[in-house]
């Protein structure tokens, strides 16, 4: 059993106002991603969970207890950062089982659970090596495995891929993946990374200026923003805002993401010159200048050449777009 609960928490350091009221619900068993811009209380919302921090005000329950005055040795909860933090002079082995045998655990279960958690990181190779003989990669995998060696309710990643190269980011990933689903376990993790948020989360939680903006799961907010500021955060290139004009109303923005705008030699709504394009392999992204909206993104599917300059058409569809008033607020037409 793992739920958590925080209600109406806040956190301010002095005068600065951190964490602005957060009421959050994460189910026993749910993958929950917290992702927002640099500074918007991520990190610190999670340090409160684990106990590193307190709440200024507010309530944070684990499993029906209230624990703002509990430890954090004594929440239950494992948190793996971007740091491995592992102890330098010990194997691998006495790194994953120090925290359990401290907890007081006998000599037996330690062995087991060491053994368990090895055996389902591919960690056996690795046992009676130091630190400085593993890879990065390899260190982020013991941080996790002696997470898993102590069954907490909860376990929090802040960040922990960051340090990785970028094939070994999307190893982790699914390996974190089927941890979750093996263990069944309650994870709360921070990531700055929309792919790790949208292929890791049952739900997502976007938080800005220490707030939250929307909770759901990824599909939902991809599909179903709530307002321009998660429109424009979930979905990379980032959406496209377009003013006032003939496709706009006046005071209005139209949102539309850049797979869902058509781009033409020949003809199309927006007359628009070619300022940049991306070539990724599989997709193409063309950034496009016209008068009116300044510069548009456009993502093609397969290899599409467009020089520097040319001259294009832009055709949002308009299916796809989303309506936003002044204030950042859906417009639902
Ligand atoms: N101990 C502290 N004292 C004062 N301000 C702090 C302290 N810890 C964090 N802050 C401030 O609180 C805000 C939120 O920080 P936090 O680390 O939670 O953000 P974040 O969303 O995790 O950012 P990032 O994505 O850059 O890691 C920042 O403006 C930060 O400067």
């Amino acid at each position: 059993m793992g739920s958590l609960t925080l209600t109406a928490v806040t956190k301010s350091f002095g005068a600065t106002h951190v964490i602005k009221g957060v009421d959050l619900e994460v189910a026993d068993g749910e993958f929950c991603v917290f992702v927002g811009p640099s500074g918007c209380g991520k990190s610190t919302l999670l340090r409160i969970i684990a106990g590193l921090e307190d709440a200024t005000s507010g309530d944070v329950v684990i499993d029906g207890r209230r624990v703002n005055d509990v430890p954090p040795a004594k929440r239950e909860i494992a948190m793996v950062f971007q740091s491995y933090a592992l102890y330098p002079h010990l194997s691998v082995r006495d790194n994953m089982g120090l925290g359990l045998k401290q907890s007081g655990a006998d000599a037996a279960t330690v062995k087991e659970r060491v053994a368990a958690a090895s055996a389902m990181l591919s960690l056996d190779p690795l046992l009676e090596r130091r630190p400085a003989e593993l890879s990065g990669g390899q260190r982020q995998r013991v941080a996790i495995g002696r997470s898993i060696v102590r069954t907490p309710k909860l376990f929090l990643f802040d960040e922990p891929l960051s340090n990785l190269d970028a094939a070994l980011r999307v190893a982790t990933r699914i390996e974190i993946a089927r941890l979750h689903r093996e263990l069944g376990a309650t994870m709360i993790y921070v990531t700055h990374d929309q792919v790790e948020a949208m292929t890791l989360a049952d739900r997502i939680v976007v938080l800005n200026a220490g707030r939250v903006e929307q909770v759901g799961a990824p599909m939902t907010l991809y599909n179903d923003p709530a307002n321009m500021f998660v429109a424009g955060f979930i979905g990379s290139p980032k959406m496209n805002f377009l003013a006032a004009g003939p496709l706009g109303q006046p005071g209005k923005t139209l949102g539309i993401r850049p797979e869902h705008v058509a781009i033409d030699r020949g003809q199309g709504a927006i007359a628009a010159t070619v300022s940049h394009v991306e070539h990724l392999g599989g997709e193409t992204n063309v950034y496009a200048r016209c008068e009116e909206h300044g510069l548009v993104a456009v993502r093609l599917f397969g290899e599409h050449r467009f020089e520097v300059d040319e001259r294009v058409f832009l055709t949002p569809d308009p299916a796809r777009g989303f309506h936003f008033a002044e204030d950042g607020s859906r417009l639902r037409v």
